[in-house]
């Protein structure tokens, strides 16, 4: 709090004097939810509160992301060949780019489909009642109650996706060829809830999905990735819905054939 104390106090400062948009305004979240604030949003407890809720939204589903990822790739090696020629010719063609991020078609896929299986939660779009609601088939949410959507009964469901309890890591990017938009990491729909969909679906996802793809990218092309001998992809630990990587070793070595020159071609 006193950090985010000392921030706020600078900026409320410089706003009284150059007013709302001065030159070198800040353009992070900070200044966002400063801008964004009315009456007693406006206090540094609240926006201190809102920083804390903000951070352990963003930090903990990305990096639990990552965990999964690479369990992945160390227990489906039969992914690795095809998504290393995917990078190696996309950063050929258009270097360490947001459009080759773009481009790499089975890097997103591969992450949607770990999202797909072990996503953060087992539930999704948690919603308070704060007025009775009631759906089309006629079932009433009285206030204060929560409702929720099982995510992990959806993405699970074989009617929704064949051979649904299998990792497959190019499940979406199939699918893309008939539907380019469709089914790319940040797209959400009824059946793909791992960032929630609607108006309160995840605004994060289109910076994370960069991030993952980046990490995920430079690993595929510079390391070999393994499990530990006699390990393999850890059953997940589930906290009330909360779902959380079980724990493995995970080990990473230069990748094998690793060339003079591949430092500088794969370094951005
Ligand atoms: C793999 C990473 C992530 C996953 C799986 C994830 C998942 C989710 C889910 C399921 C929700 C609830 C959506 C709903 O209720 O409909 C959500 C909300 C939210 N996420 Fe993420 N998230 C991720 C990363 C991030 C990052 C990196 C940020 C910020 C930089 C972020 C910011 C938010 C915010 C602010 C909300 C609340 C949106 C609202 O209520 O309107 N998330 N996220």
């Amino acid at each position: 709090m006193k950090s985010i104390k000392t921030l706020v106090e600078e900026r409320r400062q410089k706003l009284e004097v150059y007013g709302r948009d001065w030159a070198d305004k800040p353009n992070d979240m900070l200044m966002w939810m400063m801008d964004a604030a009315q009456g007693e949003e406006q206090s540094i407890p609240n926006l201190s509160l809102e920083m804390l809720v903000l951070n352990f939204t963003a930090i903990h589903t990305s990096s639990t992301a990552f965990a999964h990822m690479l369990y992945h790739l160390a227990a489906e090696p039969n992914h690795i060949k095809p998504l290393r020629e995917e990078v190696e010719s996309v950063i050929a063609a258009d270097g360490w780019t947001k459009t080759s991020m773009g481009k790499m078609r089975k890097i997103d896929s591969f992450i949607r489909e770990s999202q797909r299986l072990h996503g953060p939660g087992h539930t999704s779009m948690a919603r308070l009642a704060i007025k009775p609601f009631t759906f089309s088939n006629g079932m009433t949410v009285p206030v204060g109650n929560l409702v929720a959507c099982s995510s992990r009964g959806i993405h699970t469901d074989n009617t929704k996706y064949p051979n649904a309890d299998v990792f497959d890591g190019f499940r979406f990017s199939k699918m893309r060829e008939t539907e380019a938009t469709k089914y790319q990491m940040v797209s959400t729909n009824p059946e793909y809830l791992a960032f929630g969909h609607g108006k309160h679906a995840c605004p994060g996802r289109f910076f994370v999905a960069n991030e993952l793809k980046l990490m995920l990218a430079h690993i595929i092309v510079s390391y070999d990735v393994t499990f530990e001998d006699g390990q393999g992809f850890p059953p997940d630990l589930v906290l009330d819905e909360a779902n959380i990587p079980g724990k493995a070793d995970v080990m990473v070595r230069r990748r094998q054939g690793w060339e003079k020159g591949m430092r500088e071609k794969y370094s951005y």
